[in-house]
């Protein structure tokens, strides 16, 4: 039986030509062509008729999981592939329970889960005999390296111990202000690009603006180094990952088939030529940040970006007496990041854009608080520099629950595979070793069991008053467990940045001359909208002044806005200084405890950061004027600013320091919070 259900041709073949020889002999037929035309019968047989009905129906040790009704010799391909990433596995799960068994042409058996305890087993508590299929695995090789999302067991935990304090709170806030100069950037040269038609409003597509966007901010965060593709759109990198996403439908097709034959990448066809190009300047890329940021990185004592521990792993290592990483290790893993730490990102914020331009009234409901907590960013004369500290956008409830709820609803990541090392049980089913698994949040993120009959809304509402049945892994948009996203809260600051910045500047509606981009989702790594998304813009300020970028922002110097001359103007500003380290509103919450595991359920035992920390939703913080102090930290930061600020002469109108949540209040708001997702 093993045998006959062998995965690998080469038993079947050896098998065929042995029965055909021997069929052959016995008939005293010619060996050509009687034997390789009965190899050729004896193989489709086996394909057709045991693999593909026979095996699945009667003698698979997955027959008793609930299947999705179908004949397994060519299977549910056609709803797979035709339709959006997730949706009839949402579907099937619906009509046949949180555990299913479907089929990939061949008979090929697909299980997918969808219920908290199947889910905890495979992300949590079991894990590592779920690693990525090989196949999967030499797909997504070529783009993203062989870096930490692709290392699998002891070498994985290796590399996530290395990399976890880069993605701390402390790390995180450190990087908020490049988050800031960023985001403030892109709307300042959106703005420019308005100004320049002289129209009232103008036409964006947004999710390439973000991509450059979010590709900056990786460089800046992660490695310390300027990309700069705001600036400059043809930038070889960003044609890159232009290239990655090509949509046309050769390039749909070959992608497909090569997730099940790697070789094919080896079809002299456009679409792996643009891949090799891709692969190339993107690997260029990665060589050329090590090749000038990692001397640097090593000498930064204090540095918690990515490429500064990469550095101290390898100094360690030799110091050991060791070889060190080596420069491809090395090079794998800032290409990890590159991919993972943008493209992600800038898709969740376009599709929340989308979702607010065609919900004018949570826009609105959004953006006035916004302005209630971030009056600067409405301010026309609004400066920022790197070393000023602005509002914690955690702070904000509402822009928490419309996140949150955007991720919910369009997971920018909507699917995971795996494939069992070992045999397994989950719930109670028999899981043979080999077995291809998948997590689709695009399901589970909006299965009724779940979040309730509304599951198919966007409500961003339901986060105040979520009903007990929303288990953390109801949310598998960062997946969750020891493989769960690893910037998952470098993701979502950046995200609230990115959505305050942008609201506070245009108002957004969806632009009815373009298709509807739900329409047209297509997954490649992430699920995005195929033509992007375009929305009307309309400024919320307007300046006396055109706003001016100033050439020193990309110097990291600043941002100067409405200020030809490029020097920091003499006005006032704003310096809104966030809450202190050990406020209770940055303290990740503790997670409830997994009896079994003793680990937080949902959250990576050995990561700080799967648990982003949370605002008070009931009671909004007061505000009120103070002078600056200085914190126990001894606020570097903001003693810079200071000087900055004495430095230039400037009038300080405002340092508002958001009320500390007083000591009752955040016990109250911490025992009675919302569970953690
Ligand atoms: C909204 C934005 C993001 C989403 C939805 C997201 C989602 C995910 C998901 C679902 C995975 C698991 C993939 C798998 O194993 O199949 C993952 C892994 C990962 N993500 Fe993210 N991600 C986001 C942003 C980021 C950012 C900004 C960074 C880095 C700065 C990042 C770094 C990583 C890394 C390194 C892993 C691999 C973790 C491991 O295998 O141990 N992600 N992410």
């Amino acid at each position: 039986m093993a045998l006959l259900k062998a995965y690998t041709p080469i038993p079947v073949l050896t098998l065929a030509s042995a029965g055909s020889l021997y069929i052959t002999r016995k008939s005293d037929q010619p060996a050509w062509p009687t034997m390789p035309t009965l190899t050729l019968i004896i193989i489709l047989s086996y394909w057709m008729i045991w693999r593909g009905w026979l095996y699945p129906t009667y003698f698979s040790e997955l027959r008793h999981v609930p299947t999705v009704p179908g004949f397994p010799l060519w299977g549910h391909i056609i709803p797979v592939i035709s339709e959006e990433c997730g949706i009839p596995q949402r579907r099937w799960h619906r009509q046949h329970g949180p555990i299913i068994r479907y089929f990939f042409p061949l008979g090929c058996e697909r299980l997918s889960v969808a219920d908290d305890k199947g889910i905890r087993h495979l992300t949590v508590k079991n894990a590592y005999n779920y690693p990525k299929p090989l196949r999967a695995k030499l797909w997504m090789v070529r783009i993203l390296g062989e870096g930490v999302l692709l290392a699998e067991g002891p070498e994985h935990a290796n590399q996530r111990k290395t990399l976890n304090p880069g993605f701390s709170i402390s790390a995180i806030r450190s990087f908020t202000p490049v988050f800031w100069e960023k985001a403030l950037l892109m709307a300042d040269l959106q703005r420019r690009e308005l100004d320049m038609t002289g129209e009232p409003s103008i036409s964006f597509e947004i999710l390439e603006w973000l991509n450059r966007c979010t590709l900056d901010i990786i460089g800046v965060a992660g490695f310390g180094y300027e990309i700069d593709s705001l600036r400059d759109a043809t930038l070889p990198i960003r044609r890159a990952y232009r290239l990655v996403f090509n949509f046309d439908l050769t390039s749909r097709i070959l992608h497909g088939v090569q997730a099940f034959f790697p070789a094919s990448k080896h079809i002299p066809a456009q679409m792996n030529r643009d891949m090799e190009e891709a692969r190339d300047i993107i690997m260029t890329e990665a060589t050329k940040i090590i090749t000038e940021k990692l001397e640097e990185a090593e000498n930064a004592a204090n540095a918690k970006d990515v490429l500064a521990l990469i550095a101290q792993e390898n100094m360690k290592l030799k110091q050991k007496g060791e070889p060190g990483l080596s420069f491809e290790t090395m090079r794998d893993q800032i290409m990890t990041f590159l991919a993972a730490g943008h493209d992600t990102t800038a898709t969740g914020v376009t599709w929340t854009i989308h979702l607010l331009s065609i919900h004018p009234e949570m826009q609105t409901r959004l953006r006035n608080e916004i302005r209630e907590h971030m009056p600067f960013l409405f301010d026309p004369d609004f400066t920022y520099d790197r070393s000023m500290t602005l509002t914690d956008p955690d702070r904000l409830p509402y822009l928490d629950n419309v996140c949150r709820e955007s991720l919910r609803y369009i997971p920018p990541i909507p699917m995971t595979v795996r494939e069992s090392v070992a045999d397994d049980v989950i719930n109670g089913y028999k899981v043979p070793a080999r077995t291809i698994v998948y997590i689709l949040a695009n399901a589970i993120n909006r299965m009724e069991w779940f979040w309730g009959n509304d599951a198919n809304t966007f409500n961003p509402d339901r986060w105040d008053n979520l009903p007990e049945t929303a288990v953390p892994n109801a949310f598998m948009t960062f997946l969750q467990g020891p493989r769960g996203c690893l910037g998952r809260k470098f993701a979502e600051v950046e995200m609230k940045i990115m959505l305050c910045v942008m609201l506070s500047r245009f108002e957004f509606r969806r632009d009815e001359s373009t298709p509807d981009p739900e329409e047209w989702k297509m997954w490649r790594l992430v699920l995005r909208p195929r033509d992007g998304v375009t929305v009307v813009a309309k400024p919320i300020i307007y300046p006396s002044n055109k706003p001016h970028v100033d050439k020193s922002v990309s110097e990291g110097k600043g941002f100067y806005y409405n200020n030809p001359s490029g020097t920091p103007p003499n006005t006032p500003v704003y310096s809104v200084v966030d809450t202190p380290e050990d406020s209770p509103v940055n303290t990740p919450p503790e997670s409830p405890i997994d009896t079994t595991s003793g680990t937080p359920v949902g959250t990576p035992s050995e990561s700080p950061v799967n648990s982003p920390p949370e605002a008070p939703v009931s009671v909004l913080p007061e505000r009120h004027v103070e002078p600056p102090v200085d914190t126990p930290q001894g606020d570097a930061q903001e003693r810079n600013h200071r000087d900055f600020l004495v430095r230039r002469g400037s009038r300080l109108l405002a340092n508002i320091r958001p009320a500390m949540v007083d000591q009752n209040e955040g016990l109250a708001w911490l025992a009675g919070r919302r569970p953690h997702y």
